[in-house]
């Protein structure tokens, strides 16, 4: 098993730490002996084989599923025993590869959930629709303006496309994210399904919010997309790390490319 330790510059301090992290299932290993270090405002891609262990991996990281060994960081505080709650409250945000969107309700109504749940906590988030504040109205607002859904405020998300939906999803991460400080955030296949000609639009979208200073973990299988917006890449393969370096140097990594079996990264 490869053991890989990812270096960080000095100067930057890790937003999510991950040490040692294993996931055993059912009598199998789905995850072994991960470690991998995300810096503060970093976007990394998370790349592998179908299977390789991407969702379970983002399962641990958000809280869904608990590790069975290792240690979580975020920001350098433990919270790898902490539940998924918990662990928004420190700026972690998901979205997740199948559409999590409320089709009955309005774009901006989803926004509004979202927001209002981030300002109520977790027991006032019970019933959050019953008391939209005017701060979460403003939260949602400014989260569709900068994912472009402005203009598809009334309507019912339902009948948005499905690069509308991924948006929308965006819109809610960041509407649920507004208050803390250091977001990160983990995409799960944001390109899952997308028409070829909504690629860019999206990539656009995640380039801008990273740029506004968010830390994002990506899983995408589209390629293209991880090669122009990754700072560095991860690769997962039956459930280890094989490498995590930029762009150019994975591309050409033999290992990598054995574990590809030869299809073009
Ligand atoms: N709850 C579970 N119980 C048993 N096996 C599981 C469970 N969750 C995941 N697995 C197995 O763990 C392996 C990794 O699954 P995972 O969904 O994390 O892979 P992935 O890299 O995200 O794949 P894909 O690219 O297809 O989404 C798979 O073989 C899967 O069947």
């Amino acid at each position: 098993m490869v053991h890989l330790v990812t270096t960080l510059r000095p100067e930057t301090a890790a937003a999510l730490s991950l040490t040692g992290i294993g996931w055993r299932v059912g009598g199998r290993t789905v995850l072994e002996d991960i470690d991998l270090a995300v810096r503060d405002g970093e976007l990394l891609a998370v790349i592998g084989p179908n299977g390789a262990g991407k969702t379970s991996l983002f399962n641990l990281v958000t809280g869904l599923t608990r590790s069975s060994a290792g240690r979580i960081e975020l920001h350098g505080r433990d919270v790898t025993t902490l539940p998924a709650h918990r662990r928004v409250r420190h700026g972690l945000g998901r979205t997740f590869q199948t559409s999590s969107v409320l089709p009955g309700m309005t774009v901006a109504q989803n926004a509004e959930l979202a927001a209002q749940a981030a300002i109520s906590g977790p027991y006032g988030s019970l019933k959050p629709w019953s008391r939209i504040g005017a701060r979460a109205r403003a939260t949602a607002a400014e989260a569709l303006e900068r994912t472009r859904l402005s203009a598809d405020a009334t309507r019912r998300a339902g009948s948005l496309s499905h690069g509308g939906k991924r948006k929308l999803e965006l819109a809610i991460l960041l509407a649920g994210q507004a208050s803390r400080p250091q977001q990160i955030l983990l995409l799960d296949e944001p390109m899952a399904g997308m028409a070829v000609e909504e690629v860019p639009e999206l990539t656009a979208l995640i380039r801008e919010i990273h740029a506004s200073g968010a830390t994002i973990l990506m899983v995408e299988h589209h390629m293209e997309v991880v090669l122009g917006l990754a700072e560095r890449i991860a690769v997962l393969h039956h459930g280890a790390l094989l490498a995590c370096d930029v762009p150019s140097l994975i591309t050409e990594n033999p290992t990598v490319r054995e574990a590809y079996l030869g299809e073009p990264l």
